[in-house]
């Protein structure tokens, strides 16, 4: 029988505060057939729109992403938290449900014309995507799409994300 891979999905409450049901992907890692799946349902969808870059955002973002580009041979671009990029970046601060923050990308990872797809386990807010999605077009890429393995209802990813194509395994509630 095929792999039904919200069995894979741990909701833990209160984490990592108070009111977030926390969407872990972990135990999808740890089983061979369910992230073969989920690489493989990511990896047709990048393939479907062309992609000839993936942009992965650090860290959940790293381990979907990296095998993604590695069936398709081509490279993946890191997308970093504060402090982390020793070379020279590009950066955008976004904003959380909470606060803000702020990713880098190493200012030369994205050629002018490159279609890239950008993969991460989650779309919540949309707000880490939206500014992987601005640098990567500061840069002259082309965002082909956006990768997930859960959008959570009842928050504004698709709106935020609402000027590009989004592919999504499964959704699931944020509460
Ligand atoms: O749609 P958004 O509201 O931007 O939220 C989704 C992001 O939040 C999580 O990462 P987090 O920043 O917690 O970092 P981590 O992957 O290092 O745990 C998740 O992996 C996404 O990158
Ligand atoms: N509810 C949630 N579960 C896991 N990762 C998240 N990132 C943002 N919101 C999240």
């Amino acid at each position: 029988m095929a792999i039904d891979l919200k069995d894979y999905i741990a909701s833990i409450p209160d984490f990592p505060t108070k009111g977030i049901l926390f969407r872990d992907v972990t135990p999808i890692l740890e089983n061979g057939p369910a992230f073969q799946e989920a690489v493989r349902q990511l990896t047709d969808y990048a393939k479907s729109v062309n992609a000839d870059m993936i942009a992965g955002p650090e860290s959940r973002g790293f381990i979907f992403g990296c095998p993604v580009a590695i069936s398709l041979g081509v490279g993946f671009a890191v997308v970093r938290k504060p402090g982390k990029l020793p070379r020279e970046t590009i950066s955008c601060k976004y904003d959380l449900e909470y606060g803000s923050n702020e990713l880098f990308m190493n200012k030369d990872s994205i050629k002018p014309g490159q279609r890239v797809v950008i993969i991460d386990d989650l779309l919540a807010t949309g707000g880490t995507a939206k500014a992987t999605a601005q640098m990567v077009e500061q840069m002259g890429g082309v965002v082909a799409g956006c990768a997930f393995v859960i959008e959570l209802d009842g928050l504004p990813g698709r709106e935020t994300l609402k000027d590009y194509d989004v592919f999504r395994i499964m959704n699931l509630s944020d509460h």
